[in-house]
């Protein structure tokens, strides 16, 4: 299992050891002993999952605290664009983002700390998307920015005009409209 930095603190790639065979393949999908060796202590307390066609970008989310969530996000199936926004005021990158590539094929996962807003957009067919939270669903301290919030930068590496989004997050805020719940000292 490789874990990864990113050019932000905290946000990690980690690519796990495969084990391929005639019948298929193998791999640990989430080991709490190597986690803690090289990213810290986790306490994962609920496991998602999300079926999306081409095209669907749900995000840009995070829970308030105290529900902020960390989350170990994969795609299990198919390939999306992963992206991580630090919305931390006081970071040296508040407002930068960290994008990646998971796919079925790569198996590759991302470590998300709670302080970031994320979300994802289907590159393939479609896709199922995995992953752990460490704090529970809180509908009443859900919150998110605009995915296309120019400020941000973001390339979701698809045509935008295919691009479908809930009614909840057609509504998000662009970060310069809202007053963050996180900061870093
Ligand atoms: C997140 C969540 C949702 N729900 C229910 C609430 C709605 O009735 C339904 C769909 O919820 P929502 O439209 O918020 O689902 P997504 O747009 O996939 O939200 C997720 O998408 C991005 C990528 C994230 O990072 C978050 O984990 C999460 O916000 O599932 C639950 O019952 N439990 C939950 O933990």
């Amino acid at each position: 299992m490789n874990f990864v930095s990113t050019p932000i603190s905290g946000l990690t790639i980690i690519e796990p050891r495969v084990f391929g065979d005639e019948r298929g393949y193998f791999f640990e999908s989430f080991n709490l002993n190597t986690f803690r060796k090289h990213i810290g202590d986790i306490h994962f307390v609920q496991d998602n999952e999300s079926k999306s066609s081409h095209g669907v970008l749900r995000g840009l989310h995070f829970q308030k605290p105290p529900f902020d969530q960390a989350k170990l996000v994969r795609c299990v199936s198919g390939e999306v664009l992963d992206v991580a926004v630090d919305i931390r005021k006081g970071s040296p990158t508040y407002g930068q983002h960290v994008s990646v590539l998971l796919s079925g094929e790569n198996k590759r996962q991302f470590f998300i700390p709670r302080g970031f807003a994320h979300g994802f957009v289907v590159l393939s067919e479609s896709a199922v998307f995995a992953y752990k939270v460490d704090n529970w669903y809180a509908p009443t301290h859900d919150a998110g920015i605009a995915w296309n919030d120019a400020a941000l930068g973001i390339d979701w590496q698809v045509d935008l005009s295919k691009i479908l989004v809930s009614e909840k997050d057609g509504k998000l805020p662009c970060l310069g409209e809202m007053e963050t719940p996180f900061r870093v000292e």
